[in-house]
């Protein structure tokens, strides 16, 4: 029976040669094992991981687990109890990919959530609906404080890598704008297609982004030229948060750092929760590494234009690809 918290699967007719889901099959590799970095003692172990791996499992975040544990809850109920069609009245739901919609339905990723930003000008904030308008300001409500503490944890990570990265005070400042991140809510529905993806393969345009998942799993990050499972542990189920990188880190760090490619699976069985938070740049920060680097200087809004150019023309992101120096070799 098809479930009513979801809207039709659509059915992916493929179009002969016209859709690749993958240029070459990237195998699976089993689990990967993190290292933990404690956010009270970053130490070396910050720095390693950002640059062998990109993703990392952070401890002693002092996120309050019964924080996230209600975020879980109300999204639980919000998300997974209530038809698709009231859903989608509400401010800030979206489902899939919005931005692919139009293109290719069949890339529509099969996941759906609740868009909150960190801060945002009292006027500008719209009216949920009834019937679960009372328990969707709770959510915004708890998602802002949850996002406060994501924006501590954001600048702590940051400050303690800026003196490896050369950042002076100013960059320090411009290259991590946490305030005006934003926390994403996320459900990932049982999904009636066997291999289709919750969300597709991706680097985050982030600085650094940090997922708190439930214990059901499905993210997969690509490490050393195969698929691997991280496993569930975050805050939904353990104490330790995922950090990931993002194409910022990557750029400013002259590709020392990695922004990790990472997909989740979506799962027949269960549905997963996640909560993720995003920390950007400010839009006029320059991004450079000096002259060494493979990338021109470019401004962060630059990026994200770009970003969203290349995936309204073609349904991709390319990302720093984008943003290499030209050689005349
Ligand atoms: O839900 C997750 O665990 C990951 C989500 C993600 O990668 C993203 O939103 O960029
Ligand atoms: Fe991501």
């Amino acid at each position: 029976m098809a479930d009513p918290s979801c809207p039709p699967f659509p059915l992916l007719e493929e179009e002969e040669g016209q859709h690749e889901q993958e240029e070459e099959p990237v195998p699976h590799g089993g689990e990967l094992e993190l290292p933990t970095v404690d956010l009270e003692a970053p130490g070396e172990a910050l720095a390693a991981a950002c640059q062998h791996l990109g993703v990392f499992r952070l401890g002693n975040h002092g996120v309050p687990g019964d924080l996230s544990a209600r975020l879980f809850a109300l999204a639980r109920d919000l998300l997974g109890r209530a038809p698709f069609e009231d859903k989608q009245a509400q401010p800030g739901y979206f489902w899939g990919t919005p931005a692919l919609a139009a293109l290719r339905v069949r890339d529509v990723n099969w996941v759906e959530g609740f868009h909150v930003p960190l801060v945002v000008a009292q006027h500008h904030r719209p009216t949920a609906c009834p019937p679960a308008a009372a328990a969707l300001t709770e959510l915004e409500d708890l998602a802002r404080e949850y996002g406060a503490h994501m924006a501590r944890v954001a600048r702590t990570l940051f400050d303690a890598l800026a003196p490896a990265l050369g950042l002076d005070a100013g960059q320090a400042s411009a290259y991590l704008a946490e305030r005006d991140g934003f926390v994403r809510v996320y459900r990932y529905p049982p999904c009636p297609e066997p291999g289709h993806l919750g969300m597709e393969v991706h680097t985050d345009s982030s600085v650094l982004s940090v997922i708190n998942q439930d214990l059901v799993g499905g993210l997969q990050v690509l490490h050393d030229g195969a698929w691997r499972d991280v496993a569930p542990g975050g805050g939904g189920g353990g104490d330790t948060l995922l950090v990931n990188l993002g194409d910022i880190a990557q750029a400013i760090s002259g590709d020392a750092y990695r922004s990790v490619r990472h997909r989740v699976a979506a799962s027949r069985g269960a549905e997963r929760l996640s909560l993720c938070y995003f920390a950007f740049p400010q839009d006029d920060a320059v991004i450079t590494c000096g002259g060494g680097s493979r990338y021109r200087p470019f401004t962060y809004a630059e990026f994200r234009e770009q970003v969203q150019a290349d995936i309204k023309a073609t349904g991709s992101k390319v990302g720093l690809e984008r943003f290499l120096r030209h050689t005349n070799a």
